[in-house]
């Protein structure tokens, strides 16, 4: 979840069908408008879905080497696996039990053969435009407003998932809580706008310190940030955050209520765990307890510290 998802962008169909003459005519319906990729056997789908990310399906019922069916039955089950990808199934099987067959199984539509290319843009165009409502939807529940960057709701998501992968990987989790310093007076001193303006620059700078994919940033709650870092131990987590605090220094935005810089400054504690002995509620917990240490020692530092089991 680090790249922000695109809103507008381009959709990817699989077609799984293995008559030419239909692949041909139905590639040449779809191809100007999306990505299309095709599969001529139930094998190559698996192997497409397996290796790329797609949007829609368009499912033919009767392949050389299996069933449409079982195909949407295993991608339907498998939702971790193969994503939230919209089933059309598209077949000459035409009696009412064979379409019920198929809806019931998780398809989200079903044209039958001969296809017509009338009907078939308007209903792939239909599944796309309920595919971007619901990206929208997600994006409204999952990402700041005020700063595009994921909220409280997608980070505490976020963490859960990670914790158990950590744990079944055996690797380090660390977590870092952020605040801003003194932002009550800046608030007070610049006004709520410039306040505002703040929260966004110190969104963007964590956005540039924190690169690899993994690592995931979030608006935690206020002018609080949570930052969580894959793999990586207490001592590497304290040297990026210390590089991440003076590029932030260095955009120098004044702040002359501030009693430890005439620039905004930030605190943070960092908590680094092993999933696999440390217990997950003292985890937020103690990387709390060390924000709160970095601001008892004078502000504008991070404290760190291994969870123990
Ligand atoms: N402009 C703006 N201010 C916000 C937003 N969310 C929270 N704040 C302000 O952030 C301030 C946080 O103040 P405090 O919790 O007292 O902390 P502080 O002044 O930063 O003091 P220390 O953390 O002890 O350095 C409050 O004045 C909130 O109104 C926001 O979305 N925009």
């Amino acid at each position: 979840m680090k790249e922000k998802k695109q809103l507008v962008r381009q959709y990817r169909i699989l077609l799984v069908e293995d008559e030419a003459a239909n692949i041909q005519m139905i590639s040449g319906y779809l191809s100007t408008d999306y990505i299309l990729a095709i599969a001529k056997t139930r094998k190559r789908a698996l192997e497409l879905l397996s290796s790329s990310a797609f949007d829609l399906m368009l499912l033919d019922i009767q392949l050389p080497d299996g069933n449409g069916f079982e195909i949407c039955q295993h991608v339907v089950t498998n939702r971790e696996k193969y994503g939230n990808i919209s089933i059309i199934f598209m077949t000459s099987l035409d009696s009412p039990d064979d379409e019920a067959r198929g809806l019931s199984l998780g398809g989200n539509d079903y044209i039958h053969k001969p296809v017509n290319d009338v009907v078939l843009r308007a209903r792939v165009k239909l599944q796309i435009q309920l595919i971007r409502k619901n990206e929208l939807l997600e994006h409204l529940t999952c990402f700041d407003a005020l700063t595009e960057i994921p909220n409280r709701r997608a980070f505490d998501d976020q963490l859960k998932k990670e914790w158990h992968r950590a744990r079944r990987e055996h690797k380090y989790l660390s977590l870092a809580i952020l605040d801003i310093d003194y932002f009550k007076q800046y608030n007070d001193l610049y006004g709520h706008p410039a306040g505002d303006q703040c929260l966004r620059i110190m969104a963007a700078n964590l956005t540039d310190s924190f690169v690899r994919n993994s690592d995931f940033i979030a608006r935690y709650g206020g002018e609080e940030f949570a930052v969580l870092l894959y793999d990586t131990d207490l001592e590497t987590s304290i040297q990026l955050m210390e590089k991440s605090l003076a590029t932030f220094v260095e955009k120098n935005i004044e702040h002359q209520g501030s009693s430890v810089k005439s620039c905004v400054t930030f605190s943070a504690g960092i908590c680094t765990a092993d999933p696999a002995t440390g217990v997950f509620s003292d985890f937020v917990n103690t990387a709390d307890k060390e924000l709160y240490q970095a601001k008892n020692l004078g502000r504008a530092q991070i404290c760190g510290k291994y969870l123990t089991s």
